[in-house]
Parts: C-alpha cells; sequence; structure tokens
C-alpha cells in the first residue's frame, strides 16, 4: 500500500504554515529552510548510525558517525558498505562483493578498473534492494551533485526491513514506510488544495536546485514527531488563550481537507490499476509492460507539472537511459503497490476469475478455427468441383463450336451441290401448262405425258399429230401448288445469290395471270406462282436469320402492246422501267462463306 501511504503522508507542517499565513499569522520565529535541512541531516545521522552499527567499528573506521552529505557520499560510494551492510540483513544478498581497492588514489594507475568495481558493488546492492521490494536510488546518487536523500531514504528502508526480521518477520515483507522515490508521482496530484499548492510553490522558489529535490521529497516524508512538537509550540506560543481553539480547529479543519484530497486520489490510483489489471492479466508481458510504462510515464509528467506549476522551473537532466532506469523501477514499485492494494483472496478471486474468462476465450478460438477449417475444407470442395464443371463446360462449348463450324461448311456444301443440281437441270426450263377446256370447244390436245404433249393438226397443215418437248406438261387437272412445287427449288437459289426469271407466256385467256397470280377469288390453295414464291422466300428469310439477314424490295410492272407499265407508281407517269420482277439483297452474313 505504497500509493495509499504516499497519499496519506502529507506535510502537516506545510498545511500548518498556510493555514496560519491564511489567518495574517507570520510565523516568524520558524525557519523552516534550516529545519527541513535539520531534518535531512537527522535522517542521514540516522542512516550511518546503523550501517555503523551492522558493520561495526572496524570497517566504519573511515564512515563519521554524523557525516556531512559529501562525507555520506564518498563513504559509501565503493558499494562496499552497503554490500556488507545488505549482506549482514540478508545474507548473501550480494553474493560477491569486489573488495579490491576502490580509491583511485591507492591505485594510481588502474582508476578504470576500480571505477568498475565501485560501480559493479553498488549495482548488486541496488539489485539485492530491488528483489526485497525496497524503494532505490540510482549510481549516480553517489556521484557529486546526486541526490543523497534518495540513498538515505533506501537505508532507513532497509533497516525496517531488518528491524522486521529481527522481531520475528517471515515470509513476504511488505514495505509500509512512506519513504518514496521522487518519480512516484500519484502522491503529489491534489485536487483544489491550496495549502499544498502554496507549500509547493513556496519550495521551488528557493534558491539551490539541489535543495528543492530534497525538499520536495521530505514533504512526502513524514514529518518527525519533535519537529511538529516545535512547529506547534512555536505557533501557539505567542497567542492569547482565546485565539488558540480557533488556530486549532482551523489547522485540524485544514488538515481533514488534505486528508479527504488524498483519499480521493488514492481511490483513483486503485481505480486506474483496477482497470488495467484484466489487461495485466490477459496481455502478454511487453503489453503489461508498454501500458504499465505509459501510465507511469503519464503520472510521472503530471506530478512534475504539478509540482513546479512550471514545466520550464524543472530541471530536465534525466536522459534517455535514466528515464527507462526510473519507469523500470516505477513499474517495480507500483507492481508491489497493487500487490499490497489487493488481498491475496481478492487476487486470487480474481485470477480464477480472468483464468476462467481466458479460457472460454481460448475453447471459443477452437471452435473458430474448426468452423474456418471446415469452411476452408468445403470451400475448397466447392472450388474443385466448379473448376471440374467449368473445364467440363469449356469442352463442350468448344465441340458445339466446332460441330457449328462444321455445320456450317456443310451447308455451304450442301447449298452448292444444291445449285450445282438446279444447274444441271438446265438454267432455263420451259414449263406448259392446259388450260381446262370449254365444253363448247374441242380440245386440239391429243395426249399429255411428263415432258411430252400431242396435239391434233389441223386438216389445212396436213392431218396429223404432232408431239412438243417441255421440261414437264401441266394438264389441266394441275392444281396450282403442283405448277409451284417445279419452281420452289429456284426460289432458294434467288436466297444463295442466284439470278432467277420465272414468266408466263401466252396467248390472250390461256391462263398467264391464274397461274402467276390466281383466280379472282383468292384462297389460299388458289394462290399462284407469286404468291407463293414470296411466302417462300420470307419462310426461308425467317429460317435462315440467326446467319443471314435479307432485304426484299418488289416491283411490279406490266408489258401490254409493248408499253412498260409500273403497277406499283402512284403517280402513274414513270412507265419506263426495264423489264425488271423481283430483286433479292443479301446485305449481311454473320458467317463467312
Ligand atoms: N388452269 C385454269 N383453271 C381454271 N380456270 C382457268 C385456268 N386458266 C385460266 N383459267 C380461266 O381462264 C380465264 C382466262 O385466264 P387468264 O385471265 O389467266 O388468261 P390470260 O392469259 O391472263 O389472258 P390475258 O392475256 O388476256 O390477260 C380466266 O377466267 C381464268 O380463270
Amino acid at each position: 500500500m505504497m500509493a495509499a501511504d504516499g497519499a496519506l503522508s502529507f506535510s502537516v507542517a506545510s498545511v500548518m504554515e498556510t493555514v496560519l499565513r491564511q489567518h495574517d499569522i507570520q510565523p516568524r520565529h520558524l525557519d523552516l529552510d534550516s529545519r527541513r535541512a535539520e531534518e535531512i541531516a537527522t535522517r542521514r545521522y540516522e542512516a550511518t548510525a546503523w550501517m555503523r552499527t551492522m558493520i561495526g567499528v572496524v570497517e566504519a573506521r573511515d564512515f563519521p558517525a554524523q557525516p556531512s552529505e559529501e562525507e555520506f557520499r564518498v563513504a559509501l560510494k565503493s558499494g562496499l558498505i552497503l554490500c556488507h551492510v545488505i549482506n549482514k540483513v540478508d545474507p548473501g544478498s550480494v553474493p560477491k562483493v569486489v573488495e579490491g581497492p576502490c580509491d583511485p588514489s591507492t591505485v594510481p594507475d588502474g582508476a578504470a578498473l576500480c571505477i568498475y568495481q565501485c560501480f559493479e558493488n553498488v549495482r548488486n546492492f541496488l539489485v539485492a534492494v530491488e528483489q526485497m521490494g525496497l524503494p532505490t536510488f540510482e549510481a549516480s546518487d553517489l556521484e557529486q551533485g546526486g541526490k543523497s536523500f534518495r540513498v538515505v531514504n533506501c537505508i532507513l528502508a532497509l533497516k525496517s526491513y531488518h528491524d522486521w526480521k529481527q522481531t520475528g518477520g517471515n515470509g513476504t515483507w511488505k514495505f509500509g514506510g512512506n519513504l518514496k522515490p521522487i518519480a512516484s508521482g500519484k502522491n503529489f496530484v491534489r485536487k483544489n488544495s491550496d495549502p499544498f499548492k502554496n507549500s509547493l510553490s513556496r519550495f521551488i522558489s528557493m534558491n539551490e536546485a539541489s535543495m528543492n529535490d530534497q525538499l520536495l521529497e521530505t514533504e512526502n516524508v513524514e514529518m518527525p514527531d519533535s519537529s511538529l512538537n516545535m512547529l506547534l509550540r512555536a505557533v501557539l506560543l505567542d497567542k492569547k488563550p482565546d485565539e488558540i481553539p480557533m488556530l486549532v480547529e482551523s489547522v485540524l479543519s485544514k488538515v481533514m481537507e488534505e486528508f479527504e484530497n488524498r483519499i480521493a486520489n488514492q481511490f483513483e490510483s486503485v481505480s486506474i490499476f483496477a482497470m488495467l489489471f484484466p489487461s495485466l492479466m490477459s496481455h502478454k508481458l511487453p503489453s503489461c509492460l508498454a501500458i504499465i510504462l505509459s501510465c507511469i510515464f503519464f503520472l510521472d509528467q503530471q506530478t512534475k507539472d504539478t509540482r513546479t506549476g512550471d514545466s520550464t522551473l524543472l530541471k530536465h537532466t534525466t536522459d534517455e537511459i535514466k528515464m527507462n532506469d526510473k519507469k523500470c523501477a516505477l513499474v517495480k514499485t507500483d507492481e508491489n503497490l497493487h500487490k499490497n492494494s489487493i488481498s491475496d483472496e481478492e487476487k486470487e478471486r480474481r485470477h480464477l476469475k480472468y483464468q476462467m474468462l481466458l479460457d472460454i476465450q481460448e475453447r471459443d478460438i477452437k471452435a473458430l478455427k474448426q468452423t474456418l477449417l471446415t469452411t476452408k475444407a468445403g470451400m475448397q470442395f466447392m472450388q474443385a468441383k466448379f473448376h471440374e464443371e467449368i473445364q467440363n463446360l469449356g469442352l463442350h462449348v468448344h465441340g458445339l463450336a466446332t460441330a457449328a463450324s462444321g455445320y456450317h461448311r456443310v451447308l455451304e456444301e450442301n447449298r452448292k451441290l444444291y445449285n450445282q443440281v438446279q444447274d444441271l437441270k438446265g438454267n432455263i426450263r420451259v414449263y406448259c401448262r392446259v388450260r381446262p377446256g370449254r365444253s363448247d370447244f374441242q380440245s386440239v390436245v391429243d395426249n399429255i405425258e411428263e415432258g411430252t404433249i400431242s396435239i391434233n393438226t389441223p386438216v389445212k397443215y396436213g392431218k396429223g399429230c404432232r408431239s412438243f418437248n417441255f421440261n414437264k406438261v401441266f394438264g389441266p387437272s394441275a392444281t396450282q401448288a403442283e405448277v409451284f412445287a417445279d419452281t420452289r427449288p429456284l426460289i432458294r437459289s434467288v436466297l444463295d445469290g442466284y439470278n432467277v426469271c420465272i414468266f408466263a407466256y401466252g396467248q390472250t385467256g390461256s391462263g398467264k395471270t391464274h397461274t402467276m397470280t390466281g383466280p379472282k377469288d383468292l384462297t389460299e390453295n388458289s394462290q399462284g406462282v407469286n404468291y407463293r414464291a414470296l411466302g417462300d422466300l420470307f419462310f426461308l428469310a425467317e429460317q435462315r436469320k440467326d446467319t443471314f439477314q435479307y432485304v426484299v424490295s418488289v416491283q411490279m410492272i406490266e408489258i401490254y402492246n409493248e408499253q412498260v407499265r409500273d403497277l406499283l407508281a402512284t403517280d402513274g407517269l414513270n412507265k419506263r422501267y426495264p423489264f425488271l420482277l423481283l430483286h433479292i439483297a443479301i446485305i449481311t452474313s454473320k458467317f463467312e462463306h
């Protein structure tokens, strides 16, 4: 509970002094500076006396009983006395004490080695002190200009530890003193405490910087009873009896205010560490140290600012290495604070709680890992399956493309063969159709065969029978469909790019219009060649729309009595068109031929 001790160990004297100033009572008879210097010297003498007792008269022959600060520092600089003392308190704490000559004057040519030996002793001592959980100091505090009061604090703490052991103390010793390193900041953070602030500003205004540090440190040291009594007596000496109760009451109220402020600050400290405790339990050591160092650094800065009130007044003599050393020491100190602040039972309970949470989290993580593995395996399986299916699809598409390519090659070949057949049949085909005869006329047709028609010749030309050959002869009973069936293949040739002409020839009333167009009462069955040819053209164009795009245009002209008339002309004037019935244009082709 060092933090608590620090929080509660405020200077009653400073509070009283402030209260007296508020009551316009000047402590004229008090020389606080010299009194505090006296207190520091008293503590140094106390530490010296105890060390002399521990190491014996012979070894302490060069160690004055009441040394000055410089004498004190020189005597301890070699580290020999410190190591011997701590080995007396706790044998074996410093296993190896370098006993070589450490005074450079005795070994003129071995100064470097001697300094190293001295440093090794001091370092071993500090390590041992740190392991005991006692406040430490820095090796540089034994140099000229160092903070010897920290050495004194350390030795007095060691003395307390020794006394505790002498009285039969066993187990882990918890430092209950209020000797606190200067950088342990939280006990300096105060709230709206005028007496405390006034006392701080008063100390900083002192001339010697080293004295500043010492006095600031002394602020946290419980004032000896003798000094407090002296102060009280001096204050009350020239007061009238009726003034004393009011003065005492004022002082006590200020003391209570200070006490409450310290308690509040301490509560904040505990809250911060309670908040950090789960992190400390659940994080790895480097993370914990990083958090603690951050907090300590923050508190340290806050403390320094509070002390000086102005950062420019503060001596920033610490370099980075010293700062790190200080923080490490503070980490240790605050760990001890934390350990002391929580009872073993509470600590064990929290430990079990966090351990349980940790186990649950580990289980969850394992389950998540398992799920992740399963999902990953599923994804890999799906991926492999998709990959296989895409490969199959690719092969299938490739096969289709090959088949389509083959199909078009075959189609082209077929078309060529088809048109070759049409050519072989003859570029010019002549068909004969015999219209049904009238009942009042005798027909001249004697006989009709596949491609031959026999006509009875009149007597004047010599009675007989003459035969005429055609590609095909259609008799009077031939239907419109039968006539068109023989011309139909030529329509396909039109769509393949061939020029085709179909025309009817015959005398008036022989049935040309009937064959090419149909009767007046047009039905589907009675449609002539023109309707059927156009119907076929659009049907084939629709069939081939995925491959070809056709544009169809139509003209209708009439040649009668050697005059050409455009039957679709709306003005009726343009009658000189060339002989052209139908024009089919292939605009685009989706496949190359
Ligand atoms: N195969 C046939 N079956 C039935 N009736 C027919 C047939 N051929 C022609 N006719 C009829 O004979 C008549 C004359 O036919 P159509 O008008 O087609 O002759 P045309 O050759 O066109 O005459 P024109 O040269 O004077 O125009 C029409 O009434 C027509 O219906």
